[in-house]
Order: structure tokens, then C-alpha cells, then sequence
């Protein structure tokens, strides 16, 4: 387990993640999850994601082998074949998984690794290594959701009218998952998500959230 330095949260002082080294991070598309774990990593440079491959094309800035593997759909599908992927599912038009090996080195380094994946990845990483803690995040509300995927200005009107038809599905299966943060204001939903991190899970389980916190948006 790598050490890694105090939080933000004033109440909480820890060295470490205590809840395991795998960490599935889910929620609909554009709810947030990607900035999120930006501003996680820039006070905990030391945990690693997990760099998935893709089908999808890259969107203006993105690099292959930093953001995503860009592969074509024979490519994947080998990957697949060869079982070099620890799960994959089609989202929206497109195929992501999640390369093995390099997961399986960083865990065996002792990193604390987060996966970013949709739904039906999470479902399979849990069947597979169901110590992994599993973390859903949700939008404030649904016109919310939209308002965001709008304003970043990535995708077409037909992957937005996907993405949203999804977000519907995913977040009725919110409550699979161990925690639910509302990606509200930034800022609050990183300190959350930095408290679950790096509490201790005994603590969270006398801790429970409040009811408000957990709230599925309408
Ligand atoms: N708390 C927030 N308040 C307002 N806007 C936010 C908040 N969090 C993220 N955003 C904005 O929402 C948009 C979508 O965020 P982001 O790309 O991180 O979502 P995502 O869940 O990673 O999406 P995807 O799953 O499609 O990759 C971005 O424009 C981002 O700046
Ligand atoms: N099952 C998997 N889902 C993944 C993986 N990598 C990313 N994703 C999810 O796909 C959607 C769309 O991503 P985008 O970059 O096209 O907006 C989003 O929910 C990602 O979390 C993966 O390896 N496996």
C-alpha cells in the first residue's frame, strides 16, 4: 500500500486508503465522474486510473495511451478473443473495456487503482473481485445531467439522446453500489469522495450517509 499524504478534510487524518486498492468509480455520462477524479488526483497524485480502450474516436485533446487506448473494432474484439480485457461492455455505440495486465501491475505494486467505467463493466468487476469497493456518482437531477453533457460540447445529438436514454437505466441501479455521492458542487463532492477514500470502512458503516445525501435525483 503506497503512502499517501493528509486530505483535504480537516476532521480526517490518514496515510493511506484503507478500503481495499480497487475502486470502481460509475455514473451516468456527464455526471461528472472524469472531473472529479481530476481534482482528486491533483492532492493524491499517488492513486492511479486505470486507462481504458475504446473504440470510440478520440474527442479534440484527447491522447491515446493518456486518456484512452483508441482501437479500431477488430482490434477490440481480439482483445476480447485473447481475454486481455477484465471486463467490457458497449455503451452508446461504442465498445470500452478495462486492459488487464496493466491493472493487474499496478495492483501488484500496491497502488490504489480506480476503474472508471459505465454500469455493465461495474456489474462484472464486481462478480469478479467483489472486494472492490464500488463507488456511483449521481447528478444533482436529470436536466441537470443534460445541461452538463451540453455544455461540454463533445458529443453529437444522437450520443446525447444515447447517453440520456442510459443515464435513466444506470441510475435506477444506483443502490447496487456501496456509496452513492451527489456530484452537486464540485468542490463538496471531492471532499466526499476523498472522506470515503480515506475512512476507514468500519466508520462508514456507523456513519452511514444521511438520506438526503443518498437521494436519487428526479
Ligand atoms: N459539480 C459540477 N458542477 C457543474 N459542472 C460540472 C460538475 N462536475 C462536472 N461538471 C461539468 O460537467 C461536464 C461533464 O463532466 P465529465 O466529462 O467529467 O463527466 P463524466 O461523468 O466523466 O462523463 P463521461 O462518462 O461521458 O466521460 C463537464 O463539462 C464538467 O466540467
Ligand atoms: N465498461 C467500461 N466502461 C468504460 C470504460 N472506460 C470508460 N467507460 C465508460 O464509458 C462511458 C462513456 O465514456 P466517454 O469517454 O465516451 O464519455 C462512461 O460512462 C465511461 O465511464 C471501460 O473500460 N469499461
Amino acid at each position: 500500500m503506497p503512502s499517501i499524504s493528509v486530505p483535504l478534510s480537516s476532521e480526517i487524518v490518514v496515510t493511506s486508503p484503507t478500503v481495499g486498492q480497487l475502486i470502481v468509480f460509475t455514473g451516468p455520462s456527464g455526471v461528472g465522474k472524469g472531473t472529479l477524479l481530476r481534482q482528486l488526483l491533483k492532492h493524491h497524485p499517488d492513486i492511479q486510473l486505470s486507462i481504458s480502450a475504446t473504440t470510440r474516436q478520440p474527442r479534440p485533446g484527447e491522447e491515446h495511451g493518456k486518456h484512452y487506448y483508441f482501437v479500431s473494432r477488430p482490434e477490440f474484439k481480439a482483445m476480447v478473443e485473447q481475454n486481455q480485457l477484465l471486463e467490457w461492455a458497449e455503451f452508446a455505440g461504442n465498445f470500452y473495456g478495462t486492459p488487464r495486465q496493466p491493472l493487474e501491475a499496478m495492483i501488484s505494486h500496491g497502488n490504489v487503482v480506480i476503474l472508471e467505467i459505465e454500469l455493465e463493466g461495474a456489474r462484472q468487476v464486481r462478480a469478479t473481485l467483489p472486494e472492490a469497493q464500488q463507488i456511483f456518482v449521481l447528478p444533482p437531477s436529470l436536466q441537470e445531467l443534460e445541461d452538463r453533457i451540453r455544455q461540454r460540447g463533445q458529443d453529437s445529438e444522437d450520443a446525447i439522446a444515447k447517453r440520456l436514454a442510459r443515464a435513466n437505466v444506470e441510475i435506477e441501479a444506483a443502490e447496487e453500489f456501496d456509496i452513492q455521492i451527489v456530484n452537486d458542487n464540485l468542490e463538496r463532492a471531492t471532499r466526499e469522495l476523498e472522506k470515503i477514500l480515506f475512512t476507514p470502512r468500519a466508520l462508514k458503516e456507523e456513519h452511514p450517509p444521511s438520506p438526503q445525501e443518498t437521494q436519487l435525483p428526479t
